[in-house]
């Protein structure tokens, strides 16, 4: 992609040498979206702080209806906050007209969950398409879109039309596009969500080189905690319109004392939490102590799990499940724990500072 992009070290370099994010280039400031209808008003984006950092992939994650798509419409514009401040790459978006927009959304780039391809066109002519938009002069753009065409990989395919594509060879195209006229940031709107699972993986590889190859900071908006795990650096989860929770990807999965309002959205996305059903079987067997143990540093909670034996508590794994996210392996184990009360809070104390750990309540 180097022929094109001279400048495009200095313009998105990613992280720092140091792993340090780079500058905020996407900042919420206490940001609403009331939306008025028939059946009253609806708070769609409920007072949001948030900000992306250059480089950064920055999940959003929820249910169906809570705010998602309203808030990503809010950083190329396409929607307006009732009240509150959306500033993108500098310039305070929330307050710029149609026509100053322009530039602005011209560094950014979008994915949707649909696609959005012109059936008339070739796989070439679609990417094209967007350059010729974009104000690319035609003599460099035969080369440009075999280029992007390169990198999505997909070069084999560029006279074939939408509808002689896989799913995720269209959503592969869609990238290609959106990445035409070298966007700083890409949005990505349910990106993978019309995809089965292994098209899902194969476009998320693309996704993850925009992001390290290229530099692109991308937002991604999804349901599906495997798109967070497996591209996202950040993540906030949103429920009925606020952030009920943020941070790093690891830090969320791995922990387990969650506000009440993001634990709903976590345990049932996370198959290695027990749901309330499980619980109620695993205690039909079990008398012990149930516990929850977060696998932040899976060694040294196997090294306090092996002295359970000497210190007269027996433990059994009742639940759990270990699995990796961009950066590290997270694991969640239930227990139950049995023996004298005085050896068992003897021993949760010390598993406490291996992990994470949390009484079972139900
Ligand atoms: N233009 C609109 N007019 C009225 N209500 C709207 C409008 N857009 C969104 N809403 C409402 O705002 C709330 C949030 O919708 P939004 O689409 O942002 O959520 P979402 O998390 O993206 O969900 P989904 O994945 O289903 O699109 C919903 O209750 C929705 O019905």
């Amino acid at each position: 992609m180097a022929a094109h992009t001279p400048d495009r070290k200095q313009l998105a370099p990613g992280r720092t040498a140091e792993g340090a994010p780079g500058e905020p280039v996407i900042v919420f400031d206490h940001v609403s979206r009331v939306f008025g209808g028939r059946s009253g008003e609806v708070t769609a984006v409920d007072d949001v702080s948030l900000t992306v950092h250059r480089g950064e992939v920055f999940g959003v994650i929820g249910f169906s209806g809570a705010g998602k798509s309203t808030l990503i419409r809010m950083i190329n514009g396409l929607e307006k906050p009732t009240s509150g401040t959306v500033t993108v790459l500098g310039e305070e978006v929330s307050a710029l007209s149609e026509a100053k927009l322009r530039p602005v959304r011209r560094r950014i780039g979008m994915v949707f969950q649909q696609f959005n391809l012109m059936h008339s066109r070739t796989v070439a002519g679609n990417v094209n398409y967007a350059l010729a938009t974009a104000g690319w002069p035609k003599a460099r753009r035969r080369e440009r879109v075999a280029e992007l065409l390169e990198f999505v990989g997909l070069a084999e395919k560029a006279k074939h039309y939408p509808e002689q594509l896989s799913g995720g060879q269209k959503q592969r195209v869609g990238i290609a596009r959106a990445l035409a006229a070298e966007p700083e940031i890409l949005l990505a709107d349910e990106a993978t969500s019309a995809l089965d699972p292994s098209t899902t993986s194969e476009v998320l590889s693309v996704l993850r080189r925009v992001n390290e190859e290229l530099g692109v900071t991308i937002v991604a908006i999804t349901h599906e905690m495997e798109v967070i795990r497996s591209i996202a650096d950040r993540v906030a989860v949103m429920d009925a319109g606020r952030v009920v929770e943020s941070g790093r990807v690891f830090d969320l999965f791995s922990r387990t004392n969650h506000s009440a309002d993001a634990a709903s959205f976590v345990t049932t996305a996370l198959k290695d939490r027990p749901n309330a059903e499980e619980v109620a079987r695993i205690r039909r067997r079990t008398d012990g102590r149930l516990v929850m143990v977060s696998l932040r540093d899976a060694a040294a909670v196997s090294a306090v799990l092996g002295t359970a034996g000497q210190r007269g508590v027996g433990f059994e794994i009742v639940h759990g499940g270990v699995s990796a996210t961009k950066d590290s392996a997270y694991g969640l184990l239930t227990v139950s724990l049995t023996g004298e009360e005085t050896a068992v809070e003897d021993f949760l104390a010390d598993l406490g500072r291996a992990g994470d750990v949390q009484e079972v309540q139900q």
